[in-house]
């Protein structure tokens, strides 16, 4: 049969399946909530604590990071950015808990679970058109719920992987600006990178006219 059963369905998909646990959405923001988010992330860099190249193991990552409710620094986090100012770093909003539970709710379709995430800490990175993240893994957290990431402006390839080493097996996929990422489950301790932005490709009205902003949403699992 021409058209028969299975036409367009699995066997066409563009992008192979992720892991058990991770979640792609294309478009999960509007333009507008864009826009407004990254409002928000120019009152960010102007609080307290500045966007700061984090240093592992004596070398400074490309991105710039700022954050709300607990400071990451390798490998921890802290209420006050002791490695930076020693300032208190912003409150964690309650809006950003809602999205964050939409989001849960968009990808996985799991009430329960989205119902349940208490994320605390978020971690927002600017990428330049040079900026890259190697691969690594997101532990620092003291629990296995998911963790949340949004995209805003510049395209990027993203790399996502296995959680036993950085290498092969990974799939590279593309992440633009309104896309919502989710990794948890089998799949939250997987290793992850991007390994190229790619200038010019921030859609007009989304507020950032270069560069990438990468939003991770995070429970901590910490207390105090
Ligand atoms: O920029 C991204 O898409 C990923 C960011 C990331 O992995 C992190 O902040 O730990
Ligand atoms: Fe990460």
């Amino acid at each position: 049969m021409l058209f028969g059963p299975g036409f367009g369905g699995e066997e066409a998909r563009v992008t192979p399946a992720l892991p058990e646990g991770a979640h792609h959405r294309r478009g999960f923001l509007t333009i507008e909530q864009q826009r407004w988010i990254v409002e928000r992330f120019h009152e960010w860099t102007r609080g307290p604590v500045p966007p700061r190249s984090a240093k592992v193991r004596g070398h400074e990552m490309s991105v710039t990071t700022v954050c709300l409710g607990w400071h990451w620094q390798p490998y921890k986090y802290t209420r006050t950015a002791t490695d930076v100012n020693g300032r208190k770093v912003l409150d964690f909003p309650d809006w950003m808990t809602d999205l964050a539970r939409a989001a849960i709710m968009a990808a996985t379709g799991d009430e329960a679970l989205a119902g349940s995430y208490r994320p605390d800490t978020a971690l927002v990175n600017f990428y330049d058109e040079q900026a890259k993240m190697g691969m690594h893994q997101d532990r620092d957290e003291r629990t296995d719920a998911p963790v949340v990431s949004l995209s805003i402006g510049d395209s990027c390839r993203f790399r996502f992987g296995n959680t036993e080493h950085r290498n092969r097996p990974y799939q590279d996929l593309e992440l633009v600006s309104g896309d919502l990422f989710v990794f948890g489950g089998p799949s939250r301790f997987a290793y992850h990178g991007v390994t190229k932005i790619h200038p010019g490709t921030a859609p007009e009205g989304c507020g950032l006219s270069a560069g990438r902003i990468n939003i991770t949403m995070r429970e901590t699992g910490l207390e105090g």
